[in-house]
């Protein structure tokens, strides 16, 4: 025996022989459905051995009306990834032309796992009535252990594909008159921006995600804290960096809806109380502009109005977003009163690559040096002059960039003009909170204006004086068109 093995072993044509016989075996097996049947067989096998419990959800009642139990539980099965493993399905296209929904068939059975126990649902249809039943098939040793808490996780979970179906509408205040019966008006939100689409520092925006998921599960510990569900952002930042847009994208994300208030349009703070009083749950309360509204020499609503508003006296399951061009006062801005408070600055040169790609498909080229030599002596624009440069120059990547390259270029000179000439402009009310981002205060910072000032006029030394002039005209003729 052993010396037969020993020419077995020495013989390597035998060896591949035995290899290529068990690899053909082993492709036998994987590739039909022996696997499985065995599975299924050793399944049945293991079923026998415990005593189960069953429970059956009807979908209609005695009086015909519709179980929400079977609702709930339906949506949350057909949610499971093992849908797609049962033996019939049914394909169902989605709201979306790309979108296909699988859906559980008649007197299919899917597992399901739950803290550590095996439940089994079945789809029944009954031969005589037609009426429908989920039926779950439980062992009685874990019954006690996880039947409250697996409805209660089938509960939740529907109630976050429900909140995801949801379409998300925007609600806009009605002018004071008109407000008796109806004080909101809403549209569907369509607006196309998306967490994705809005340009930001990568890091800033998992945070922000994060933050948002975090308020949205943590209910039960604001209750246990006594304090109002409420989480209030301040979006601040020059014209054009993203406010709205990324508003929008908040909403999409939480998939909630959208109550924007006009402040112009309040008569009185009982009217606002109203307002809000009249807005639905999971939403986001907005009001754009804060600074200029506070900034006004008499308004309908006093700043204690709205700080009062803030602080949440009868909003619970909302959101505030402010948007804000200025600082802002101190009493707004103190913790609590606003939580997160998010800059949207000017563009960068990582932010132009990003809108170059997005915009223009490009992930480089020849002419991105330049562009980032202009970043890097002060220049700065909104990402949305420079994706409207993108936009409309799309047909032709190359212009596009010399395009960004000479409204920077133009930037630079109007702002060196306007710094030797000591002439101030709302252009610099942006500059110092570009700087804010580092003082603050938003206090201009004198080293780095110098620095970009001195690194300005050494690339341009070569230049004439002339041309520095013209390059402000230019500049200030285009911000008058
Ligand atoms: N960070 C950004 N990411 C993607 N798109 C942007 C960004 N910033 C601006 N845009 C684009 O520029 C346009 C204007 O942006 P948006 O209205 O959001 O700016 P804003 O900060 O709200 O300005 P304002 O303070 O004047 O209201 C939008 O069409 C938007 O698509
Ligand atoms: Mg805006």
């Amino acid at each position: 025996m052993t010396s037969q093995a020993t020419v077995l072993l020495s013989n390597p044509a035998l060896i591949l022989y035995a290899i290529a016989i068990l690899f053909t075996i082993f492709r036998f097996i994987s590739r039909t459905c022996l696997i499985h049947s065995l599975k299924k067989w050793w399944r049945s096998l293991e079923d026998k051995c415990y005593v189960y419990q069953f429970y059956k959800v009807p979908k209609f009642n005695e009086n015909m009306q519709e179980n929400q139990l079977h609702r709930q539980v339906y949506t949350y099965l057909n949610s499971l990834p093992c849908v797609e493993d049962s033996d019939f399905a049914n394909l169902f296209s989605g709201n979306k032309s790309t979108e296909i929904n699988i859906i559980l068939d008649e007197n299919q059975v899917i597992v399901d796992k739950f803290l550590g126990a095996r439940v089994y649902w079945t789809n029944e249809k009954c031969s005589k009535t037609g009426l429908q039943s989920l039926i779950l098939k439980i062992r009685k040793k874990d019954k006690r252990r996880i039947l409250v808490p697996y409805m209660q996780h089938i509960h939740t979970v529907f109630d976050e594909i429900e909140q995801k179906k949801k379409e998300v509408r925007l609600f806009v205040n009605a002018e004071t008159e008109l407000q008796r019966n109806e004080r909101w008006r809403s549209v569907p939100f369509t607006h196309p921006a998306t967490m994705e689409t809005v340009v930001m520092d990568a890091d800033l925006k998992t945070k922000i995600k994060s933050d948002m998921e975090t308020f949205l599960k943590s209910k039960q510990y604001y209750h246990r804290l006594g304090r109002v569900w409420k989480r209030s952002y301040l979006l601040y930042g020059p014209s054009g960096t993203g406010k709205s847009t990324f508003i929008a994208a908040m909403a999409k994300f939480l998939s909630y809806d959208i109550y924007e208030i006009d402040l112009n349009k309040i008569a009185n703070y009982s009217n606002l109380k109203n307002l809000l009083l009249q807005t639905s749950n999971n939403s986001l309360i907005v009001i754009e502009d804060l600074d200029q509204y506070l900034g006004k020499t008499s308004t309908a609503v006093s700043l204690s109005g709205i700080l009062n508003f803030m602080d949440g006296i009868s909003s619970e399951e909302r959101i505030m977003v402010f948007t804000s061009k200025e600082n802002i006062d101190q009493n707004i801005l103190r913790p609590g009163r606003i939580d997160v408070h998010i800059h949207f600055p000017l563009c960068d040169f990582s932010a132009f690559k990003t809108l170059a790609s997005s915009h223009l498909g490009l992930k480089d080229h020849k002419l991105f040096p330049q562009v980032e030599e202009n970043f890097q002596i002060g220049a700065s624009l909104s990402p949305a002059e420079i994706g409207e440069i993108m936009i409309s120059n799309r047909s032709s990547p190359t212009r596009a960039l010399k395009t960004v390259i000479s409204a920077l270029q133009s930037n630079v000179a109007s702002r060196v003009t306007r710094k030797l000439s000591g002439s101030g402009s709302g252009r610099e009310m942006e500059e110092s909170y570009e700087s804010g981002k580092e003082s603050q205060n938003g206090s201009v910072q004198p080293m780095k204006e110098l620095k970009n000032l001195y690194g300005f006029l050494r690339k341009s030394g070569r230049k004439s004086s002339m041309d520095l002039l013209d390059a402000g005209e230019r500049d200030n003729s285009n911000h008058g068109s």
